[in-house]
């Protein structure tokens, strides 16, 4: 049949249609206008048992890209790059720049939740623009859901609230992470983009399972947290030597999870109200870190500032303006106390919804105050301590690529003898050549422990000596003592 053909009685049927339809409005009694319609809806329905919800990108007067409709975008992201034809490529600026794929205009896409079928649809509206003096149009988009009338509950009620919180989740998983840091009670941040992982972290790697366990644990918890009555939220303290890797463990928790770091000066915090302020600001998907706790925060009340105390002798406090910047960043009255910290730790973290993880480190775990670190608090203590040979092996693959070489024998008896931090480890292995000689970082590593074993030596062969004299000089003390004693006596 030729194209004429079909099209010539489609257009008179239309147009009798549209004759028919004015006449109805215009002669048809207005009483019985409204039973007409009425059974024509139902007839309608009938014929055609589908709901439709449609959702708009665009919405009020402000023109706000409205929430839902990220949402689906991102919820419908996986679907549309297995089931659509026609796709939008965008790069989504989180930290791997990753190439997010998503359906086209006009392309359906279809859905199943629990056994009932619903289809998506990709909608665009076109309208003129008034403003601009060049003709130009306005696109507004919109997502349109079809199921059947039969499921209308179900899909209201549990379906849609599933799509939005599977598509928040996405977005969060996507976005961008930042680090954030307080000058006084302010928060600014930056790209969060530290490539450390689990993987290049070098521990015992039953110990590190245990803490992936742990964290991926909590961070599925929600509704876990909410039956028991307990504040989303966990503690973790990391205490170890300096360079053994607390910070670096902190970025692969942040990685793992996907979270934010707050990264919390206490010293530039002016009291206990400034630090509710800065954390109740907080977002939800974050870790809050205190580094060195014990420097940041005077466990009898009063505050000591590590920074002052590191930079006392100092050039900076030779220029008048860094030493009013100093001031200005480190009041001088600073008084956040510990008991200020608990508070926030105990009660108003709970008032702020989401999870949360807080993570204190330390050089020296004997100084805390056991409030401060009992359970419910710091519910996890994580010790990271000096480099054992399992924990070199990560390390020599990591940076080496290599699992075995036959220099690990005396690098393990090595490591039986004497304390390395991963740190200094990493630093020997290296690489010292371009391109990288994996020998020559072994063997500066064998140099390094061995030097190390030598200090050691002298080290505790000074300590020796001195202990001696030092009790040679105590029994001679007593001597004299004696004889004065007994010369008194004898007077
Ligand atoms: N366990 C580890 N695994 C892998 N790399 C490590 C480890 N420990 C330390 N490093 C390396 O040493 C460097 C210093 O480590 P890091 O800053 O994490 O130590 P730290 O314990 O936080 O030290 P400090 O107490 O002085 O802050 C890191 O950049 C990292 O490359």
């Amino acid at each position: 049949m030729a194209a004429k053909d079909f099209f010539t009685p489609l257009g008179s049927i239309i147009a009798s249609l549209m004759f028919f339809w004015a006449m109805f409005q215009q002669y048809f009694p207005y009483e019985l206008r409204s039973h007409v319609e009425k059974y024509s809806k139902r007839l309608v329905t009938l014929i055609y048992p589908y709901i439709q919800i449609t959702f708009h990108e665009f919405t009020g007067e402000r023109f706000m890209r409205s929430e839902a409709y990220s949402a689906i975008e991102n919820y419908l992201s996986s679907k549309s790059s297995t089931q659509a034809k026609r796709l939008k490529a965008d790069i989504v600026r989180n930290s791997n720049q990753s190439l997010v794929l998503s359906m086209d205009d006009h392309e359906e896409v279809s859905d199943e939740f629990e056994g009932i079928k619903l289809w998506w649809s990709l909608g665009k509206n076109i309208t003129k623009s008034q403003v601009s003096f060049y003709p130009a149009t306005d696109e507004k988009r919109y997502y349109k859901l079809t199921f059947h009338k039969r499921y209308r509950e179900k899909v209201l009620d549990s379906y849609l609230a599933s799509v939005l919180k599977e598509g928040k989740a996405i977005k969060v998983r996507n976005r961008m992470r930042k680090l954030y840091t307080n000058n006084g009670s302010m928060w600014s941040h930056v790209v969060f983009e530290h490539p450390a992982t689990f993987q290049t972290l070098a521990m015992e790697p039953e110990k590190k399972q245990e803490i992936i366990e742990d964290l991926i644990t909590f961070s599925k918890a929600e509704d876990f947290y909410a039956r028991i009555g307990r504040a989303w939220k966990r503690g973790y303290l990391l205490y170890g030597p300096p360079g053994t890797g607390k910070s670096t463990m902190i970025a692969a928790m942040a990685n793992l999870l996907g979270y934010d770091l707050y990264d919390l000066e206490l010293t530039a915090v002016r009291d206990n109200t400034e630090l509710r302020k800065l954390l109740i600001e907080t977002s939800s998907k974050s870790i809050i870190v205190i580094e060195d706790i014990d420097c940041s925060l005077d466990l009898t009340g009063q505050r000591t500032n590590k920074k002052k105390e590191k930079v006392e002798d100092g050039d900076e406090n030779k220029d008048p303006r860094q030493k009013l910047v100093k001031e200005e960043r480190e009041p001088k009255n600073s008084q956040v106390t510990l008991s200020g910290l608990l508070n926030f730790i105990d009660g108003l973290w709970s008032a702020c919804g989401g999870e949360r993880l807080i993570v204190f480190t330390t050089n020296h775990i004997e100084k805390l105050d056991p409030a401060l670190i009992r359970k419910g608090r710091m519910d996890k203590h994580i010790e990271l301590s000096y480099c054992s040979f399992v924990a070199f092996k990560a390390l020599a693959k990591n940076y080496l690529h290599i699992e075995s070489h036959e220099l690990f024998e005396r690098i393990d008896e090595l490591f039986g003898e004497i304390k390395m931090t991963p740190a200094d480890v990493a630093e020997h292995l290296m690489p010292k050549t371009v391109p990288g000689d994996v020998e020559v970082s072994l063997r500066s590593l064998i140099q390094g422990l061995e030097l190390a074993k030598e200090e050691a030596k002298v080290k505790a062969e000074k300590e020796a000596q001195e202990q001696e004299q030092e009790q040679e000089v105590k029994s001679e003390i007593k001597m004299q003592q004696n004889s004065v004693k007994e010369n008194g006596d004898v007077k």
